[in-house]
């Protein structure tokens, strides 16, 4: 999962819940203009699965726009916001997040990246706010798709992975299956005894996540030794797989607990449905040493979408050892 902070670097960490330990391993910040910065990309990647980028491009006031106009969507009444529901799974919706029976405290939208795959919902949507709403996602969307691009390039050139843009290609190509969240946790009249789940601990199933928060907390995730750390504004599911281990999956989660509503936008970037996932010849010099065995895209995601948030779902692309193996 990669974290959008501002153009200026500042080191954004903040541990807001003395509950909650600070990370021992710091929270990267990688500025893209930096000659190194392939190479602490991969290392955030194999360690961490979670990286904070500065220098991204991505005009300031482009968040603020997307920002206010996304403020301006969750303050409709409620009966408004509805008709953009409920998700299957693009659309509006409330405290309940999938189709298999996790809740959260939040609303949300979901939008599908795919302009030729708009689902009315979606248009709803826009129809019910003003047109400068549509504008502002449609240019965000861009500009986290070549951030994302980007990215995965920076990955494909440290790891000499070939052929060329064999990553980026995934995300640039126009059936590519990915989509934009906009998450609001609404404030608390009061400050809870204990946090509630905003959005219960998960991983990503796509390729990769580009998140950007308003400046309230809430965003934790899970280090190697199971303990949560908070990140404060602040790699996905399948990069794992093609990498064959060496990326690591994010476990992450958000908790509530403040009178401040928390605002997330995370643009998912997805491949085709029909593309085939399984780790990448180049990065398996053995045969034996392969992990994961292959799965269409559109496969995987129906297998998370029958899925519980928490579920291990990467679970599904692993070989079955043979059965005299399988207790050693
Ligand atoms: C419970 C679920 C919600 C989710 C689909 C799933 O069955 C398991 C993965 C969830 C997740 C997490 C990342 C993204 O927010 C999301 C859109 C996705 O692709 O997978 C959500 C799904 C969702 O909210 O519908
Ligand atoms: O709201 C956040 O900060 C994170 C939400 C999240 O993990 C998701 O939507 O997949
Ligand atoms: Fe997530």
């Amino acid at each position: 999962m990669v974290v959008l902070l501002q153009p200026v670097t500042f080191n954004s960490d903040v541990y807001v819940n003395p509950k909650c330990k600070p990370s021992p391993v710091p929270v990267p910040v990688i500025d893209l203009t930096d000659a190194d910065a392939k190479t602490q990309i991969v290392k955030a990647c194999e360690e961490l699965g979670f990286f904070k980028v500065v220098n991204h491009g991505v005009r300031p006031d482009l968040l603020t726009q997307l920002e206010e106009e996304a403020n301006k969507f969750f303050a409709m009444p409620q009966y408004l916001k509805e008709k953009a529901g409920p998700p299957d799974p693009f659309g509006y919706g409330s405290k309940r997040i999938g189709p298999s029976g996790d809740m959260g405290w939040l609303e949300y939208i979901l939008l599908n990246a795919n302009h030729h795959l708009s689902s009315t919902k979606t248009t709803a949507v826009f129809q019910q706010t003003h047109a400068t709403f549509r504008e502002a996602v449609e240019e965000y969307m861009d500009e986290m798709k070549r951030m994302a691009c980007n990215v995965l390039e920076m990955v494909e050139e440290e790891l000499s992975i070939e052929p060329k843009e064999k990553l980026s290609k995934l995300v640039k190509v126009e059936e590519s299956d990915s989509c934009l969240r906009v998450n609001h946790y609404p404030e608390k009249e009061e400050t809870p005894a204990k946090e509630e789940i905003g959005f219960g601990e998960h991983t990503d199933p796509q390729l990769i996540s580009v998140l950007r928060s308003n400046d309230t907390e809430g965003l934790q995730i899970c280090l190697k030794d199971g303990s949560w750390v908070n990140c404060w504004r602040y790699s996905s599911g399948i990069l794992s797989v093609m990498t064959n281990g060496r990326f690591k999956s994010v476990k992450h989660r958000v908790l509530t607990n403040t009178k401040r509503s928390r605002l997330s936008m995370i643009y998912f970037a997805g491949p085709p449905l029909t593309e085939k996932i399984a780790p990448m010849s180049c990065l398996v010099l053995k045969q034996e040493d392969r992990l994961y065995k292959e799965l269409t895209w559109s496969q995987y995601k129906s297998h998370c979408y029958k899925s519980k948030l928490g579920d291990y779902r990467l679970g599904v692309f692993e070989e079955q050892l043979p059965f005299y193996m399988s207790n050693v």
